[in-house]
């Protein structure tokens, strides 16, 4: 039996994958350049509420805010967010290219996380920073694309089991 993807499910993968790939290495670039001069002005900063360096240099932009609350703020285990995101698109790309059953339903149990995080991440934006971020809500919309592809993907093999008996 030939086990092929579609081609749009490969094209749209590739195509999130690349561009969450970029965002998440502009984000980390920006951190950084800011973390190390507060005068840095990054492309994505347009206005005093429409700044994405002060939103990726806030308390949230690290480990989701979250790991702090169990180990130290400056522990390398407290990565920034976009670290998590290169990490997280690198294995959708490369899991992504694999057809086993197994693969498929990490690729969706970690897109929920994901998705779960972007809503996370999407609320304190708006209520808590009250900050309008043009890369992170680029990137909430790629992970529910990502959902979206993953879920397709694991519709189409559970469904060639059952033809296949
Ligand atoms: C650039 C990026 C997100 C943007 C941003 O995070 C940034 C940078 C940030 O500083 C920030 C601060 C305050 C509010 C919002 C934000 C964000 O919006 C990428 C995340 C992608 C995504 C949310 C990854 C989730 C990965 C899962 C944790 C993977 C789980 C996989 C495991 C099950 C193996």
């Amino acid at each position: 039996m030939a086990l092929a993807m579609p081609k749009w499910e490969r094209q749209t993968r590739i195509f999130l994958c690349v561009f969450g790939l970029f965002l998440s290495v502009y984000a980390l670039h920006v951190e950084l350049s800011r973390e190390r001069n507060p005068n840095y002005r990054a492309m994505c900063d347009l206005g005093e509420s429409v700044s994405c360096s002060k939103v990726f240099t806030s308390r949230w932009g690290r480990g989701f805010g979250l790991v702090q609350f169990f180990v130290a703020k400056d522990s390398p285990l407290n990565q920034p967010n976009s670290v998590l995101g290169i990490i997280f698109y690198t294995l959708q790309m490369g899991l992504g290219l694999s057809l086993s059953k197994k693969a498929a339903l990490f690729l969706v149990f970690s897109s929920w996380v994901s998705v779960a995080g972007s809503l996370y991440l999407a609320s304190i934006l708006f209520f808590v920073l009250e900050d309008f971020c043009m890369v992170c809500v680029s990137t909430y919309m790629i992970n529910f694309g990502l959902l979206f592809t993953n879920l397709q993907r694991k519709r189409a093999i559970e469904g060639m089991k059952e033809k296949a008996g």
